[in-house]
């Protein structure tokens, strides 16, 4: 049984089609990342999960407990931890009273242990708080009563380097301790480093559903040649070559296919310098997200 089950999960706000017949699972014990450009439906999937949004159709499971089953849903919530993406405090609490408040619904058996590692100043009005003291104070509320599954939108939006670092660290040792995590992110480096799986949507659908490594070797390897004498187009016209691009001696482009097949070519020229490295995320993502990524 997957820690998320989400089986053919539609919403619809009057026409705007947000999430369309989306189905996917997540397994016990994984990060996975859940990408998408602006508007691809992340936010409204992961607020049906938790019930702030009814599905027009389709459904899910959380820990196994039915979304659409009040009772169940909150059953599963006391094992859950869930860090929205602009969490709405009450800003004329300090930290501490905040903290108190969610400890006194869920616990709390790990607050201090968190509190070392994130440190917003609990003894101010929540109001005083930078974005960053914020997203610190959500994540203690998120991890503090040690929940099998935390899901969370953009989590490390507003934090500087160093405590997204931090961050990160921490999401791979609660992984390890057999944590299941989802999480939203438009950090392509930071999903490279933590996740173990991604799904990426986009207009409401899933468009890739795969562990980060095969993304990476779908996305090919960047190849730049420099050779003696120029490399004839027609040599370099078969399958795999993509974005081609040739400035005399030297050709650039992403390769796709059967490396045999790059070798046999390279074999008929004399090779002055070669680099074979693995493209940017980004433009691994780009693939996906396409045009409308500025949408
Ligand atoms: N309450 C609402 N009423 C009407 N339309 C909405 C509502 N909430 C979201 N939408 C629309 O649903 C679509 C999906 O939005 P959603 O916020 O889920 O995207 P997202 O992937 O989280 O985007 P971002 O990366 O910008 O946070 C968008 O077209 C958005 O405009």
């Amino acid at each position: 049984m997957g820690a998320i089950e989400v089986s053919h999960l539609s919403k619809h706000y009057g026409d705007v089609v947000a999430v369309d017949d989306l189905s996917f699972e997540v397994e016990e014990g994984e990060i996975f990342g859940y990408l998408g450009p602006n508007g691809a439906g992340k936010t409204t999937t992961i607020r049906a999960l938790l019930g702030f949004q009814t599905p027009t159709a389709g459904g899910a499971t959380l820990l196994g407990h039915d979304i659409a089953d009040e009772r169940a849903l909150r059953e599963a919530k006391a094992r859950i931890g869930y860090l929205p993406a602009t969490p709405s405090f009450d800003e004329n609490v300090t930290g501490e009273v905040y903290l108190d408040f969610h400890a006194s619904l869920k616990g709390d058996d790990r607050r201090d242990e968190l509190l070392a590692m994130f440190t917003p100043p609990l003894d101010r009005k929540i109001s005083t708080y930078s974005t960053g003291n914020k997203q610190m104070l959500g994540i203690v509320q998120t991890f503090m009563h040690d929940p099998d599954l935390v899901i969370m939108d953009e989590p490390t939006a507003g934090l500087d380097p160093i405590k997204q670092e931090r961050f990160n660290e921490f999401l791979r040792a609660e992984r390890d301790r057999g944590t299941t995590v989802l999480f939203s992110s438009h950090i392509l480096g930071e999903v490279r480093r933590v996740c173990d799986r991604v799904g990426v949507i986009r207009n409401g659908t899933l468009v890739a559903l795969e562990d980060v490594g095969t993304l990476l070797e779908r996305g090919g390897k960047l190849v730049r040649v420099h050779t003696a004498d120029p490399l004839d187009a027609a040599d370099l016209d078969f399958d795999g070559v993509v974005d081609l691009e040739r400035a005399g001696n030297e050709a650039r482009f992403t390769f796709t296919g059967d490396y045999n097949d790059l070798v046999a070519l390279l074999a008929a020229y004399d090779v002055v310098d070669l680099d074979i490295e693995e493209p940017p995320l980004e433009d691994v993502f780009m693939h996906f997200y396409g045009e409308e990524e500025d949408a």
